[in-house]
């Protein structure tokens, strides 16, 4: 335990439990102390049963941090028309984002410690037991690739795998609206049958109910075998039985390129590609 925390030094600086000798954060960036939510030492992370790889932290983001990153994107002005709804960066990520990055590998990294007690007899890459294995959780950077996407009231995503071109570790921090996330098995190219070898399966639709603040790492099936989608016309948003008030909500996936393409990207695009588009959310049919 006294490695881990030495490890933890290292690689966060030292921990922040000195509270109370009088040093004052100021300013309205992110600073250490507005970025530690009280639960970030202490992760509460879910693992949703059915669907292996699959990880949810409600209480990912306090309330300021939320808001605070909710300025940091209106800062930005990528959505000053009302026909902008989704931004994409790759490469070098805004500072903001850089952080949230290193706070989801600090939470992971708690997750492991929580979960494994000793290091020494947990295997810490089995999806079963932490949100992302050792090998994606420190990669560098952890993540490359942002997508910021903006939903008014009844617009939503319709599912989907993520692109090949992304690497397996893809986080999706929710802002703004609750919504539910369904996730449905990708279905078998040359037969009727989920990857599982069930047919049945391929109906079973997982609600995940996305709360603001809250934080999904997709890994491994969840990543590659499970479509998501959010389907917010009347009638879908369902929760313990009650439909959800729909607000606007917003959304930040960060994920990291593969290694061919992000030089592809890289010889194409000096340094920042940032992309301004219209994406038609929920027209899929
Ligand atoms: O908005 C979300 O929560 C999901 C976004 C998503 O799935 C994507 O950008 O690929
Ligand atoms: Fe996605």
């Amino acid at each position: 335990m006294e490695d881990q925390k030495q490890i933890l030094e290292e690689v966060f600086g030292e921990s922040s439990d000195k509270e109370g000798e009088g040093e004052q954060q100021s300013g309205d960036s992110f600073d250490e102390e507005q970025s530690v939510n009280q639960s970030e030492k202490n992760p509460i992370w879910e693992r949703i049963e059915e669907i292996s790889g699959l990880w949810l932290y409600r209480d990912f983001l306090s309330l300021e941090r939320q808001s605070s990153l909710l300025s940091a994107i209106e800062k930005e002005g990528w959505f000053t028309e009302a026909s902008h709804n989704q931004a994409m960066r790759f490469g070098d990520l805004p500072a903001w984002a850089i952080e949230l990055s290193e706070s989801i590998r600090k939470a992971v990294w708690f997750c492991d410690i929580s979960e494994c007690g000793d290091s020494s007899t947990c295997d810490q890459d089995k999806e079963e037991v932490c949100p992302l294995p050792s090998d994606l959780l420190w990669r560098e950077p952890l993540f490359d690739q942002l997508i910021v996407n903006v939903y008014q009231p009844g617009e939503g995503i319709c599912g989907h795998v993520d692109l090949m071109r992304f690497e397996d570790g893809i986080a999706i921090v929710s802002l703004e609206s609750a919504c539910v996330m369904h996730f449905t098995r990708v279905k078998n190219e040359t037969s009727n049958i989920g990857y599982d070898g069930k047919e049945d399966t391929l109906m079973v639709k997982i609600p995940v109910y996305l709360t603001p603040g809250s934080l999904v790492i997709m890994q491994g099936e969840a990543r590659y075998l499970w479509k998501h989608e959010i389907n917010r016309k009347p009638g879908f948003q369902i929760w313990e039985g009650q439909e959800i008030c729909q607000k606007k909500r917003t959304s930040i996936t960060l994920r990291k390129l593969c290694h061919a393409k992000k030089a592809k990207v890289r010889e194409r695009k000096e340094k920042f590609l940032l992309l301004l588009s219209y994406v038609d959310h929920q027209s899929c049919e």
